[in-house]
């Protein structure tokens, strides 16, 4: 997870969105962000200062492992889908290939949970990124972090490996920024 010599700092596109502008769902069937997933995390980014992200979550009862708490795995897709949104602002497509993660205090059913990313490095395909998400806004203390290293693809790594019904369906969206956005960011 440490950056090796010759890696740099990320460059936000210039064509990235403003900070402050919401991000939207990248693909309405993701369980992190889509809206047509009705017990995922219907998680909400922003696009931040520089290559950071900030986004917010709010634990339901779908969300649970043990009685009114978060399920760890939950949280952790909150973090990945936080740290992933961080690739509009590079405008590449990327992928998780590893994601440690710190629970550092349980986090209850009903509570938002407010996160931050950034991207660290990036060493050629590779991209250093880590998030932190605090329980009720962004002066609540820290609950969970993560730091992680995401690989850059072609869009035919998506469109190669996933299930061919989804992908004709993706593919034939008639809404042309939808078409785009389920590909060219990582479902
Ligand atoms: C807005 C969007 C939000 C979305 C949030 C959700 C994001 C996700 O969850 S994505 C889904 C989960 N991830 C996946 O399914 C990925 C599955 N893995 C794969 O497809 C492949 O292993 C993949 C593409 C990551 C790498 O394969 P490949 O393209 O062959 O890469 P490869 O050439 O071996 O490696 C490239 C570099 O990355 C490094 N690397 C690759 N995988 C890893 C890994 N897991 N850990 C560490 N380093 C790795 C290699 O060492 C190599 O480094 P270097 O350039 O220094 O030699």
């Amino acid at each position: 997870m440490t950056p090796p010599p010759g890696a740099v700092p990320p460059v936000r596109h210039p064509e990235a969105p403003a900070p402050g502008e919401p991000l939207g769902t990248h693909y309405e069937h993701c369980f992190g962000c889509g809206g047509a997933q009705p017990h995922g995390l219907q998680l909400s980014a922003r696009a931040g200062a520089g290559v950071t992200i900030t986004a917010e979550f709010t634990v339901r009862e779908a969300h649970q492992g043990a009685p009114g708490l978060a399920h760890g795995g939950v949280l952790a897709t909150a973090l990945d889908e936080t740290l992933g949104s961080l690739h509009w602002l590079l405008r590449v497509i990327a992928v998780t290939g590893r994601l440690q993660t710190e629970f550092l205090r349980p986090v209850p059913v009903g509570t938002l949970l407010y996160l931050e990313a950034e991207v660290t490095a990036v060493h050629r395909r590779k991209i250093y990124c880590s998030a932190t998400g605090r329980l009720g806004g962004p002066d609540g203390p820290v609950a969970v972090r993560a730091d992680a290293l995401f690989i850059e693809v072609k869009v035919d790594h998506f469109i190669d490996n996933g299930r061919p019904e989804e992908i004709r369906a993706a593919m034939a969206d008639p809404d042309q920024v939808k078409r785009a956005r389920a590909f060219e960011v990582n479902p």
